[in-house]
């Protein structure tokens, strides 16, 4: 049978939260994918009609438990866990092809950032579910001697993906930012001082992990940053990116420093990255023109990264049920800093779009199957 009509089951961990059941809405359109198991925690026993009724065709399946018994014998698994709960659970499933943890415990490459961020016991980092991430050309890491180089020559993190069997989805965060900013990264266009400032909406925080914010007494008509002050668990994964994009290993990440302040407003879905650093000696001496062709040669074969035409800014209401991000660029030479935006669907392109092209790469499956670079505006 060719790879590309071949059916894979699927058993998603963690389907009554928010990102697994992203997951679930991108797997029953996907034409491999069959989901015939789907587990929770306090919701054992319940039926998937109560917790994803805008998914009809699962309606009948009834959420299992959590467990290695319950999960081996799938093709695929995917993790849709709180950080900390994935680790262990991962380790157990030594029969199944690929599994993807949605959650942190498999991302960071170095063990002192797990420490000061999460802290508990570490688990090995797994291949960075991020194709696009730019795997820069003198990398010490491992992993960059097998990325592939797109058609411009730019070497990128699907070479890795392609036949991996265990991998790390990104936080949805770390995602906006790194693709807002990882041209001007390996282009030396910035070095340092970034400022990364987003607006997220409710949906990141979970539905479990969140419901004290949930409630829309609180949300609606308010804007309140969270994790200021260099504390957002997402700071490590960023500077790791970036390290890459650089050309250089996890453990040379400190050199990037990073501000990080995240804003959530009453959106329930979608992230807006600005992103912004002192340009570069080099990069004061080039013209804007010349800035932008960095981007759109990093992102022209990218079929779910989005230069939007010069001076048209990204909006969230454009990719929310997409995997797309839409980025665009601006220079302000009075001020010296080149800026970035980013406008991603956190659970799509931030969580399970993403998981699922990179599966879709690591079993030999046209990248964007199943996936869509259609938003739902307004
Ligand atoms: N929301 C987002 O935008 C993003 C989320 N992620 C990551 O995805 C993962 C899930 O997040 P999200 O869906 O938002 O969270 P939710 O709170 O919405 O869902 C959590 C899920 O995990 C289950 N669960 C809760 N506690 C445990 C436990 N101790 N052991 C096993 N299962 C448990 C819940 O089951 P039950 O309902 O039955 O109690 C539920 O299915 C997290 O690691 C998160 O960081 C990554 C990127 C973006
Ligand atoms: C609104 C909100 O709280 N969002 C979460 C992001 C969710 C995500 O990407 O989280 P993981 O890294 O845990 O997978 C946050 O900022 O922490």
């Amino acid at each position: 049978m060719h790879k590309c009509d071949q059916k894979y089951t699927v058993a998603i961990a963690g389907a009554t939260g928010y990102a697994g059941q992203e997951a679930l809405r991108i797997m029953e359109q996907h034409p491999n994918f069959d989901v015939t198991c789907v587990t929770g925690h306090s919701s054992v026993g319940c039926s998937m009609q109560e917790y994803a009724p805008h998914i009809p065709s699962i309606a009948g399946l009834r959420v299992e438990e959590t467990s290695a018994s319950v999960l081996s014998g799938h093709d695929i698994v995917i993790l849709a866990l709180p950080h900390g709960a994935s680790g262990k659970l991962a380790s157990q499933l030594h029969d199944v092809r690929v599994v993807i943890d949605l959650g942190a415990d498999h991302r960071l490459e170095n063990p002192l950032d797990w420490d000061e961020f999460y802290g508990g016991e570490y688990y090995e980092s797994w291949a960075y579910g991020m194709p696009e991430l730019i795997m820069g050309e003198n990398s010490n890491d491992v992993d960059a001697q097998y990325s592939i180089r797109d058609c411009v020559g730019i070497p990128k993190q699907r070479g890795n993906l392609k036949g991996a069997s265990r991998i790390a989805g990104p936080g949805c965060n770390v995602t906006a930012v790194t693709l807002a900013f990882q041209p001007a990264i390996t282009a030396g266009l910035v070095t340092s001082d970034i400022i990364a400032n987003l607006v997220v909406g409710y949906s990141g925080a979970g539905r479990k992990l969140g419901q004290a914010n949930l409630l829309a007494a609180q949300a609606l008509g308010n804007a309140v940053a969270y994790s200021v002050g260099g504390k957002h668990r997402h700071i490590p994964e960023i500077k790791q990116n970036f390290a890459h994009a650089a050309g250089l290993g996890a453990v040379d990440a400190h050199q990037f420093s990073l501000g990080f302040t995240p804003v959530l407003v009453p959106m329930s879905r979608g992230i807006m990255a600005t992103v912004c650093a002192p340009l570069s000696k080099q990069a004061q001496d080039m013209s804007d023109d010349d800035i932008r062709q960095v981007y759109d040669d990093v992102y022209a074969t990218e079929k779910f990264i989005h230069m939007l035409p010069e001076s048209v800014l990204p909006q969230v209401s454009s990719v929310i049920g997409s995997n797309s991000a839409h980025i665009q660029i601006s220079i302000d030479r009075k001020a010296n800093l080149m800026y970035a935006f980013s406008a991603i669907d956190n659970l799509n392109r931030g969580t399970a779009g993403q998981a699922i092209q990179s599966l879709n790469i690591a079993l030999g499956l046209p990248e964007d199957a199943g996936l869509t670079t259609i938003g739902v505006a307004p």
